[in-house]
């Protein structure tokens, strides 16, 4: 892996939210498509992190810390959002537009929530945005307005909005989140077609349900630090999840995914 085509290569970075110190001295590189699962305990800072990953948070400067984003420290957030495909609940938090499903999509494009008067997209933008949704099965939705969504066509339609720009990585905060077992199964699926076909896959999650076989490393996080970081198998262990979680936890695995008990 080189510097060039890590995704991310953050070197003792202390990002703080407010007086509180939520990522404090992390180290992390993550590979240019490489699927990834960053788990932990409420408040550890793994938001922060994807934040961080996406230019909405920034690590203090100081003297030995970097924080190199496919080998640039410094980007245009409209630049680097070409390249990722984010997907988070509170992406939109607080905005009063009600935007309807194509334009959601659309508005992936111009990294805004809906379209707005000086955005003027173009056939191929809208052919794009149509193929989007087409695979992430919600090509129905496309007049449908977003609050007359269920939580799981919402979420597919912020997943055909993140792959507009067909990204090299989704970056997805607790993707399963409000699904039922059937939305569960499906993103399950859509997930791991888009990793076999070469889409990296960053993921927040508390559901060892959602890392996919696909995703094969494991990354722990505690107060703000990692905690453990490695391949799968050997990451999700009894011993680390009930030390991380300081309570008894045992990961089962049946081909190829995880539960706890
Ligand atoms: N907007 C904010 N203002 C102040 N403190 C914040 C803010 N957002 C998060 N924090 C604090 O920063 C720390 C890390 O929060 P973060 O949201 O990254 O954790 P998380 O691991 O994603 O948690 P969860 O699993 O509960 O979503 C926590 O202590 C949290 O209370």
């Amino acid at each position: 892996m080189t510097e060039e085509t890590a995704l991310i290569d953050f070197r003792e970075i202390t990002v703080m939210r407010g007086d509180t110190l939520a990522l404090d001295g992390l180290s992390l590189k993550i590979a240019a498509r490489e699927n990834v699962a960053i788990i932990g305990p409420n408040g550890c800072g793994k938001s922060t992190l994807l934040k961080t990953i996406t230019r909405e948070l920034y690590p203090l400067a100081s003297e030995g810390t970097s924080a190199r984003i496919m080998g640039r420290e410094q980007w245009d957030v409209a630049e680097l959002r070409e390249h990722l495909g984010v997907v988070s609940n509170d992406l939109f938090a607080g905005s009063e537009k009600d935007p309807r499903g194509l334009e959601i999509a659309i508005s992936g494009f111009f990294s805004s929530w809906g379209l707005w008067p000086h955005h003027h997209p173009t056939e191929q933008m809208i052919e794009r945005s149509t193929a989007a949704m087409r695979q992430m099965g919600v090509e129905h939705l496309a007049k449908r307005r977003y609050s007359q969504m269920s939580s799981g066509e919402r979420k597919r339609v912020l997943i055909s909005r993140a792959l507009v720009h067909d990204p090299d990585t989704l970056v997805l905060d607790e993707p399963s989140d409000s699904l039922d077992l059937a939305m569960l199964k499906d993103l399950q699926s859509r997930l791991r077609q888009l990793a076999q076909t070469g889409t990296g896959i960053v993921m927040v999650t508390h559901h060892l349900h959602e890392v996919v076989p696909e995703i094969t490393r494991v990354v722990l996080l505690r107060k703000g630090r990692v905690f453990r970081d490695g391949a799968k198998r050997e990451v999700l262990t009894r011993a680390n999840l009930s030390e991380l979680y300081e309570t008894d936890v045992e990961p089962v695995e049946r081909d190829g995914f995880y539960q706890y008990w």
